[in-house]
């Protein structure tokens, strides 16, 4: 389940040496026994022609190699035809590899060093790669090199010991050349490089297979990364997937989500978001929009509810105040912002705006009257008082009434009713505002419940763009922020590239979530998702059918679903991730192919 680097496991294997006190040469062997026992189960496997299956080891320098050399002398105690081809001259061995060097040829098992063009594949029915593990430095040299590529070339099995030579075990950057396995045992612990992109697509499939090395010394050791699959869901999530119910409960006990997504170009991403939020399990599930959007979507989910919110009829976010968006928080468990959300004019100042009314802040009272109105919105009444009070229609000042009255604010409405005369009179937005402003000021004497926060693609480029991100405030325990970047926008949000963030997947998500005190889940193959204590899980479910449109507003739905159910938000965002690829897979499973994948399958598929 743990997901270690090459200098973790060098200290793990230390410890298990030094201090636990079991020989190297104990945990060389565990290790070749299983590389042997995973080659001899893919032989059962594989339709050989009749006598005993034939495999090559082809063994480097280092203990890598040695593991191979133990691999061969099991393969062949078990009738298998075994030979071994040195990647270097058998007198560079050193150590324990060179114990095993000496035992393999008192064994009698064929041994010779690699010439170029020497190896007659044809002879093999498999091969096992020990050639290079966790000590590689950079893309192998030759003649590595050129052994991995007649391997590749071959078309023959290759079971990989601990990682495929040639992978960066670290940040599963794969040089050039790389071993293609089939299979891959992992040695103790399964190392990062195994399950990031694109390592893993090299790694077949991948094994971990215990040497001796105990599992719990992964925790002592303070090992933050893990493999987010099946086991890791169930056991060190806690969460059982199938996600039982208790019989006595009611819509109200899982929670109300607030997804405040869509505009006039990008109204679908709403759509995808608001239904796998339900798909997801929440109670209830409102949808914001701009108010002209509303008529057209009627129906379009009948489970859920929707917020018209006034937006001068332009069906975007432009003109809809950050207060009037706060309001509609009142009484939801949890908020998605982002989807379909668009990009506007002082959209950062809008975002700090529902961050802060989100985490429980209310501003302080501006001097003036119609800023105070609007910035002192912290229940439905007086925010949408507010919005009344700026507004310059009656339609506007109408909607924003229709928003108080449904969040059964009767102050507030009163104010807007007032607001609305007031400006249907054509009298002055001042006079309006100064109609608001009493009620507004009464209301900013309350603090509004903070809660969950989901930011998912336009709602990050705008944190991207907010210089004063760091002096935002806190977020309280109860109402964390998950953002859901895929690179793109995580490397805005880092100020770096994209191949910076997707060299180092795990150190991008993790340094971000860790400085901001967020939840990052960084899309795309292998999603990481980052805690701000540090740990990182990197996904395992998902298929290349889901690169399309409206995933990603999927998964925000889903994780904003969680949230409003009352998980954590690391098993939120964690589980959703996973939950969310699993999804796609059925869904692939169910078409015949996976470029017919579209996002609506997903949700469809929880
Ligand atoms: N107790 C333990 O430690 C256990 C370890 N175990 C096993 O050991 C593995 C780690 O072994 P390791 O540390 O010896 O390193 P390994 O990957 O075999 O290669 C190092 C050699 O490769 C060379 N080399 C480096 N880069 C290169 C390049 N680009 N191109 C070409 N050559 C390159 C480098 O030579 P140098 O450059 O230093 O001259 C050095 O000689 C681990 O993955 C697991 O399989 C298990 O048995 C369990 C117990
Ligand atoms: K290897």
């Amino acid at each position: 389940m743990h997901l270690v680097t090459a200098e973790e496991m060098r200290r793990l294997d230390r410890h298990t040496i030094d201090t636990i006190g079991l020989p190297a040469l104990v945990l060389m062997e565990n290790a070749g026994r299983a590389i042997a026992e995973a080659a001899l189960a893919l032989s059962a496997q594989l339709e050989l022609r009749g006598g005993p299956a034939r495999w090559l080891v082809l063994a480097g320098k280092g203990n890598n190699g040695g593991d191979g050399l133990v691999a061969a002398r099991h393969l062949c105690e078990a009738g298998a035809e075994t030979a071994v081809v040195y990647a270097e001259p058998p007198e560079r061995l050193t150590g324990d590899a060179a114990v095993q060097r000496d035992a393999l040829a008192r064994f009698g098992i064929a041994a010779s060093v690699c010439a170029p063009g020497a190896i007659d594949w044809r002879a093999y029915d498999g091969v096992i790669d020990a050639l290079l593990g966790t000590g590689t430095r950079g893309a192998p040299r030759e003649p590595y090199a050129s052994l991995i590529r007649e391997a590749n070339a071959s078309g023959l099995p290759i079971v990989a010991a601990d990682i495929p030579s040639g992978l960066d075990a670290d940040t599963g950057a794969v040089h050039e050349p790389c071993i293609r396995a089939d299979r891959t045992v992992a040695l103790a612990f399964r190392k990062r490089g195994l399950a990031l992109h694109p390592g893993r697509e090299v790694a077949g499939d991948v094994s971990v297979a215990p040497i001796g090395i105990p599992a719990w010394l992964a925790e002592t050791y303070g090992v933050r990364a893990f493999h987010l699959d099946e086991a890791a869901v169930r056991k060190r999530l806690g969460i059982d997937p199938s996600l039982p119910r208790r019989t006595d409960t009611h819509k109200g006990t899982y929670g109300h989500v607030l997804v405040a997504a869509g505009s006039l170009p990008m109204a679908g991403a709403g759509l995808l978001c608001v239904r796998a939020a339900l798909r997801a399990g929440c109670g209830l599930a409102t949808w914001a929009v701009p108010a002209r959007l509303a008529e057209p979507l009627l129906g379009r989910v009948p489970e859920a509810m929707l917020a018209p919110l006034a937006d001068g009829g332009r069906g975007d976010w432009a003109a809809v105040p950050a207060e009037a968006l706060a309001a509609l928080c009142t009484g939801r468990s949890a908020l998605v912002l982002g989807p379909g959300l668009g990009r506007f004019e002082g959209d950062s100042a809008w975002l700090r705006r529902v961050w802060e009314a989100t985490a429980g802040v209310v501003p302080p009272v501006a001097a003036d009257a119609g800023t105070a109105a609007a910035q002192a919105g912290d229940t439905p009444g007086a925010a949408a008082a507010a919005h009344a009070a700026a507004a310059t229609t009656t339609a506007d000042a109408a909607c924003a009434a229709s928003v108080a009255a449904q969040a059964g604010d009767t102050i507030g409405a009163a104010a807007i009713t007032h607001a609305a005369a007031a400006t249907a009179r054509a009298t002055t937005a001042a006079d309006a505002a100064s109609a608001a402003s009493a009620p507004a000021r009464a209301a900013a004497n309350r603090s509004p419940k903070p809660l969950p926060l989901v930011l998912d693609a336009d709602a990050l480029n705008m944190l991207a763009d907010a210089d004063d991100f760091a002096g935002w405030v806190k977020r309280p325990a109860g109402a964390p922020a998950v953002l859901t970047p895929h690179p793109g926008e995580m490397a805005r949000l880092l100020r770096c590239t994209v191949p910076e963030v997707q060299r180092d997947r795990i150190g991008a998500a993790r340094s971000y979530a860790e400085k901001h005190g967020v939840y990052v889940v960084l899309k795309g193959a292998g999603t990481v998702i980052a805690t701000p204590a540090g740990i990182a899980y990197v996904n395992s479910t998902g298929n290349a059918g889901m690169a399309t449109g409206g995933s990603g507003d999927v998964l925000a739905g889903i994780i904003g679903s969680l949230l409003a159910q009352g998980w954590d938000a690391e098993k939120a965002a964690a589980f959703g991730v996973w939950w969310h690829g699993r999804a796609g897979d059925r869904a692939a499973e169910a078409r015949m192919t996976t470029a017919s994948l579209m996002a609506g399958d997903i949700a469809d598929y929880l």
